[in-house]
């Protein structure tokens, strides 16, 4: 069945200020499905930007559009000024491993691999010494309160540690831009807000955009603003804002 199209609202973001990632006009299909349909976002160096809305509506797919994993079929998005449909694979691939950082509902460790290994990761994938991934890995895990438990593997920590390594994995690249896609959705509701508190103040301090997709507008009351993505409707930021505080 041929589902509704998806309606992100134009976005009067960044205001006064170029966006330092930028959708617009996105429309992204699959098959017979319109999963977005003219979205428009823009997010600023050290904004939060919380993406809501029902199941089906199309915010991982603005999610994987943002981030250059998915192509729109039709608009544009741009990272720093640099039009991503216009890089080769490669390059979007390099760029998703040094700029941008991701962390999902599931952690998605590496079973195999011990905490300061999973963390290390993006930065052994980029050819870093080991000695010094392994470092930088470590001072992640400490920042994030899980000195002491980096040799243990994903099945040994509990959620919440779990997806602590799994958002130090995406900052320790360094990176301008986080997408997280329901990063505490897993957890029990004391374990998010511990994690979100350390996410949000770790990306804060460091100017770092956050592209946040939650169904919770318990997690989205972090974000500076909130965007609605819902199945043929067109939401006002003024609409967005009220989601966002109640
Ligand atoms: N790879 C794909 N192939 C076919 N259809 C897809 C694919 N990815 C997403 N869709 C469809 O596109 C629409 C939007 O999906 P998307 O995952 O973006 O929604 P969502 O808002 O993130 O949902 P949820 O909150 O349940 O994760 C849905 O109808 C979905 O079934």
């Amino acid at each position: 069945m041929e589902a509704s199209p998806a309606f992100v609202r134009a976005d009067e973001s960044c205001p006064g200020k170029r966006g330092l990632l930028r959708a617009s006009d996105v429309t992204k299909s699959f098959g017979p499905t319109v999963a977005l349909h003219g979205g428009e976002l823009c997010v600023s160096a050290g904004e939060i930007v919380a993406v809501m809305g029902p199941s089906g509506s199309g915010k991982s797919t603005l999610l994987h559009c943002l981030a250059g994993v998915l192509l729109p079929d039709q608009g544009l998005v741009e990272y720093d000024g640099q039009r991503l449909d216009a890089m080769s694979d490669a390059e979007r691939s390099r760029l998703r491993r040094t700029d941008f950082g991701f962390v999902y509902q599931f952690g998605q460790l590496v079973p195999e691999l011990t905490a300061v290994e999973n963390t290390a990761l993006p930065l052994l994938l980029e050819r870093r010494r080991r000695r010094e991934a392994v470092a930088v890995a470590q001072a992640w895990l400490e920042t994030f309160g899980l000195a002491g438990l980096e040799k243990r593997r994903p099945g040994e920590l509990s959620g919440g540690e779990a997806q602590r390594v799994a958002v130090a994995r995406a900052l320790v690249t360094d990176p301008r831009v986080i997408f997280a896609d329901e990063p505490t959705g897993s957890l029990d509701s004391a374990a998010g807000v511990a994690v979100l508190d350390e996410f949000t103040g770790a990306v804060r301090s460091r100017g770092v955009a956050v592209v946040l997709v939650t169904h919770d507008a318990r997690v989205a009351a972090y974000a500076e603003r909130t965007v609605l993505v819902r199945d043929g409707m067109v939401t006002s930021p003024d609409t967005a804002r009220t989601v966002r505080a109640s």
